[in-house]
C-alpha cells in the first residue's frame, strides 16, 4: 500500500476574513501560497514525494496542489481534480462572516451547522448566487448530484465514490498519493477511515497547509488511527484556531 497524504489547502483570501466560504472559487493569499510551498519542502524532506496527486476542482485546492507538487519536485505528473473532493456547500452561509452567523443564530446552531455530521445549514435558493447546477465548470457532473447546501452526511456521500474509483487504486499500486482539499470534504474522509463516531465528528477540526500523513492496510484501516502530521505541535495550534472560528472576530484579529 502506498502512503496517503491529505492536505487541506493554504489560507484562502476568505480563510483571511473568516468567511463561509464553501464552493465560492475564491484564490490563496500570499500566505496561502507560501504555506503551499512550505508543504512541498516537508514532503520533500520526509521522503514523501507524491507519485499521484488529487485535488478538488476549486482553485485554492489545484493552486495549492501544484504549488506542493512543484516544491516537492513532482515532475510531469497531471493534477487529477474532481468536484467530488470539493468543500462542503455551505449553502445560505456561503459568504458571510462566521462570528456574525453565531451571534444571529446562536452557538448550538452554529455549532450544528459547522461541525454535526447530520445538519445542513439552509439551501441557497435555485439561480441564486452559489447554485452551481448551470456552472460550465460543473458540466461533467450529474446535475442532480450538485449541491445547494450539505452535511457533512452528505458530503461523505458525494466523496466516497471518487475515493474508492480514484484515490483508492493509486494506493493499491503503492504510489505516495497526495490528496488535496479542504475542511470538510477531509473531516468527511478522514471520519470514514477512522470509522469515528457520531460523538466523536464535531471535535474534528482539520488545520489549512498541514500534511496528515496516513499509512493504510489492506482493509483500508489507518495503521495509525488520525493519522500523522508531519508537523504535530504546529498542526494542534492551527486546528486549535480553526475550531475557535467565529468565536473571534476576523475583525479584531486582523
Ligand atoms: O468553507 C469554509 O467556510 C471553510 O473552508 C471551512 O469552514 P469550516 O472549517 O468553518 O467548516
Amino acid at each position: 500500500m502506498g502512503t496517503l497524504i491529505l492536505l487541506r489547502h493554504g489560507e484562502s483570501a476568505w480563510n483571511a476574513r473568516h468567511l463561509f466560504t464553501g464552493w465560492t472559487d475564491v484564490g490563496l493569499t500570499a500566505r496561502g501560497e507560501q504555506q503551499a510551498m512550505r508543504c512541498g519542502e516537508l514532503l520533500r524532506e520526509a521522503g514523501l514525494v507524491p507519485d499521484a496527486v488529487h485535488s478538488s476542482a476549486l482553485t485554492r485546492a489545484t493552486r495549492t496542489a501544484d504549488l506542493v507538487a512543484r516544491s516537492a519536485g513532482v515532475r510531469g505528473k497531471r493534477i487529477a481534480a474532481h468536484w467530488r473532493l470539493n468543500e462542503r456547500h455551505y449553502g445560505a452561509l456561503q459568504g458571510r462572516e462566521k462570528s456574525d452567523v453565531l451571534k444571529e443564530f446562536g452557538e448550538e446552531r452554529f455549532r450544528l451547522w459547522r461541525r454535526s455530521y447530520d445538519a445542513a445549514p439552509p439551501p441557497v435558493a435555485e439561480g441564486a448566487p452559489g447554485d452551481v447546477s448551470d456552472d460550465p465548470r460543473y458540466a461533467y457532473a450529474p446535475r442532480t448530484l450538485l449541491p445547494r447546501t450539505e452535511s457533512l452526511a452528505d458530503v461523505t456521500a458525494r466523496l466516497l465514490p471518487y475515493w474508492h474509483e480514484a484515490v483508492v487504486p493509486d494506493l493499491r499500486a503503492g504510489r505516495t498519493t497526495l490528496v488535496v482539499a479542504h475542511s470538510n470534504s477531509l473531516r468527511a474522509l478522514v471520519a470514514h477511515l477512522d470509522r469515528m463516531s457520531r460523538q466523536e465528528v464535531p471535535g474534528l477540526n482539520i488545520p489549512t497547509a498541514m500534511p496528515l500523513r496516513y499509512d493504510l492496510g489492506e482493509d483500508l484501516a489507518p495503521l495509525v488511527r488520525g493519522g500523522r502530521y508531519l508537523d504535530p505541535p504546529a498542526a494542534a495550534a492551527a486546528a486549535a484556531e480553526v475550531a475557535a472560528e467565529g468565536f473571534r472576530s476576523s475583525r479584531a484579529t486582523r
